[in-house]
């Protein structure tokens, strides 16, 4: 279902040169991409790589030691800012366990300011229709996410943010989600997936970024999967092994 008012334009983000060091481990080295709008970009990278990190400075939750990011044209956003215009499902944003489906997003509707007719508008859009009145403790993991997904969506979010986003889901969830990241970008949002899963971002995104502390690769998917010989595993394998020497990474190979 399409949102009754068209979403603004998708939000621009670059990131130039963003160093981080934590102690003496440099988690990030002069970092620098470009997200386009209106386009899905699949961040990916083995644990530990730094993925974390720079959504974290996208989102004004850490500061980089060098190195700027623009974030919809400027400063990243402060709170209230990021609130009304970016879209945010990371496994840190927890809901409290009592709360029904619906209490939870008139909580997150009221504190963005916006109409309680939003709610049901987002309901349709994640299919969360018919459990409204469950508490998140009795909610599958699945709805969990779906939930995380309507609250984000509330504000018609310029740029969404989805930090894993598959965690959890089973094949239909995932199918699902898909849709909702092609439907988000057709409705002209800026979306980044950090993720794990090759295959399903393979699926999804339009643009990769390959981040090992620095990036490996950016560019069209179909550029780095034709690197991999028509195999996007073996193009990002050959990067992030060949950029260190060190054990394989955990990456699912689904
Ligand atoms: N607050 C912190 N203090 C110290 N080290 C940190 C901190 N945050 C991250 N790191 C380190 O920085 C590196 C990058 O971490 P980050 O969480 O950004 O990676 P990631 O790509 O998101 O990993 P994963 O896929 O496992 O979530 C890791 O070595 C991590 O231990």
């Amino acid at each position: 279902m399409r949102p009754e008012h068209p979403p603004r334009a998708g939000g621009s983000v670059v990131f130039d040169g963003v160093s981080k060091r934590f102690g003496d481990h440099q988690a990030l080295d002069d970092v620098s991409f470009a997200l386009r709008p209106g386009k899905v970009t699949g961040l990916l990278g083995p644990n530990g790589a730094g993925k974390s990190t720079l959504l974290r400075i996208l989102l004004g939750l850490a500061r980089p030691d060098a190195g700027s990011a623009e974030v919809l044209g400027g400063e990243p956003l402060s709170a209230p800012e990021r609130a009304q215009r970016v879209g945010v499902v990371m496994d840190a944003i927890g809901f409290h366990p009592r709360v029904t489906v619906r209490r939870q997003l008139e909580i997150s509707a009221r504190s963005l300011g916006l109409p309680s007719s939003r709610i049901a508008e987002v309901i349709g859009q994640v299919g969360l229709d018919g459990a409204e009145r469950k508490r998140v403790k009795a909610c599958s993991t699945g709805m969990r996410q779906r939930l995380a997904l309507a609250v984000a969506l509330l504000p018609d979010p310029e740029l969404l943010i989805l930090d894993e986003p598959l965690n959890g889901l089973d094949p239909d969830g995932i199918r699902w989600m898909r849709r909702l990241v092609e439907r988000s970008a057709d409705e002209g949002r800026t979306v980044l997936i950090a993720s794990h899963m090759l295959s399903e971002v393979e699926q999804s995104v339009d643009d990769v970024v390959v981040l090992r502390r620095s990036v490996l690769f950016t560019g069209s998917l179909q550029e780095l999967v034709r690197r991999g010989g028509g195999r996007l595993e073996d193009a990002y394998f050959a990067l992030v092994e060949g950029a260190d020497a060190a054990p394989r990474p955990e990456v699912t190979r689904a």
